[in-house]
């Protein structure tokens, strides 16, 4: 029998935790924002890529990053004395590539999600987080654990120096509205960190610990005044502007319409905005879908948290 898995959409980093806090998100109109993956018995090892942004991926399977979690989660299977049974992988790629949203997070989470059920769970979470880093890491060139985490868990992840733990649930702010607009570009996170500085000031270093520390401290109280009220990035948003096109005008726009906060979300070019209110996320969309798109494959989605993570559909 088939074993399918959805992962859902995340926001890298939230502006003030650069590759220490992640969001995951699904829209409120429930549809699925997200990839899903599906495991069945075959004769033998095969992925099949469908959906709507499979055209964006590498056409041959091997190059596919579902492909190289089927090759782990074997090795690893082999390292614990399990038989390995021949698989068919089916990819349904809804999430458009290089967009901010973790695109390929929600491949390998579904993936790895999807064989650890198809097999009933040889593996504990911790041991699928790391398995989910790893690969993570191989394609955008660094070990960054913000979209997966969240993607795997759901909600609001803290990432944690300790490898024995790597994340932490904060509350997050569950009557938020979070308007994701994708404009329709590929900005790609090997390029999008490369343009980032190696060393920053003592000012940026106070500035970022400051920040952070400030906003997890509003999580626990839930207090959205003190959490948005400086939500500002030093480390990466002044260097990754320029390769957003529109997005300054649209932070400024969205700043001026009310929203609580705005930002890139990851590497970009996805933009995110917060707020509270129903009317003004609608409002934000709506200028947006006009204002920030730059191609048709560009969209716009109110959301919330995810507070449920990858799951079996
Ligand atoms: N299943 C997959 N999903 C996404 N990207 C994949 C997949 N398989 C291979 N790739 C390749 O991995 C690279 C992913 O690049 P990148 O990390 O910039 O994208 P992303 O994960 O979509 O980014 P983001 O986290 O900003 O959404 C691309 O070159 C893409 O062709
Ligand atoms: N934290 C990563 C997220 C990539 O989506 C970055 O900003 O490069």
């Amino acid at each position: 029998m088939a074993v399918s898995v959805f992962a859902p959409a995340s926001i890298g980093n939230v502006t003030v935790g650069f590759d220490v806090l992640g969001l995951a998100v699904q829209p409120v109109d429930g549809s699925l924002l997200g990839d899903v993956v599906s495991v069945e018995a075959s004769d033998s090892d095969r992925l099949d890529v469908i959906g709507n942004f499979a055209n964006k991926l590498p056409s041959e399977p091997s190059d596919n990053i579902v492909w190289h979690c089927l090759q782990l989660f074997n090795q690893a299977l082999a390292e614990q004395g399990h038989a390995i049974q021949l698989v068919r992988l089916t990819l349904d790629k809804k999430m458009p590539v290089g967009s901010g949203l973790g695109s390929s997070a929600c491949s390998v989470v579904a993936a790895l999600e999807a064989l650890n059920a198809f097999y009933d769970k040889p593996f504990s979470p911790e041991q699928m987080l790391a398995m989910m880093g790893q690969m993570e890491a191989q394609i955008s060139g660094s070990l960054h654990y913000d979209n997966v985490a969240p993607c795997y868990f759901g909600g609001l992840q803290l990432m944690i120096a300790d490898p024995a733990i790597i994340t932490r649930t904060l509350p997050s702010f569950d009557d938020c509205y979070f308007v994701m607009a994708y404009p329709g570009i590929e900005v790609s996170t090997k390029a999008a960190r490369e343009v980032l500085p190696n060393e920053y000031s003592k000012a940026d270093a106070i500035a970022f610990g400051q920040t952070l520390s400030g906003f997890v401290d509003a999580c626990y109280r839930q207090d959205k005044q003190q959490a948005f009220g400086h939500f500002k990035d030093v480390l990466a948003e002044p260097y990754r502007e320029s390769l957003l096109p529109g997005f300054v005008e649209a932070k400024a726009h969205l700043q001026s319409a009310g929203c609580l906060a705005v930002g890139i979300s990851g590497s970009g070019p996805t933009l995110f905005a917060v707020t509270d209110d129903k009317t003004l996320a609608d409002n934000a969309a709506t200028w947006l879908q006009k204002n920030y798109l730059s191609t048709e494959l560009g969209f716009v989605h109110v959301c919330k948290a995810d507070t449920q993570g990858a799951r079996c559909l």
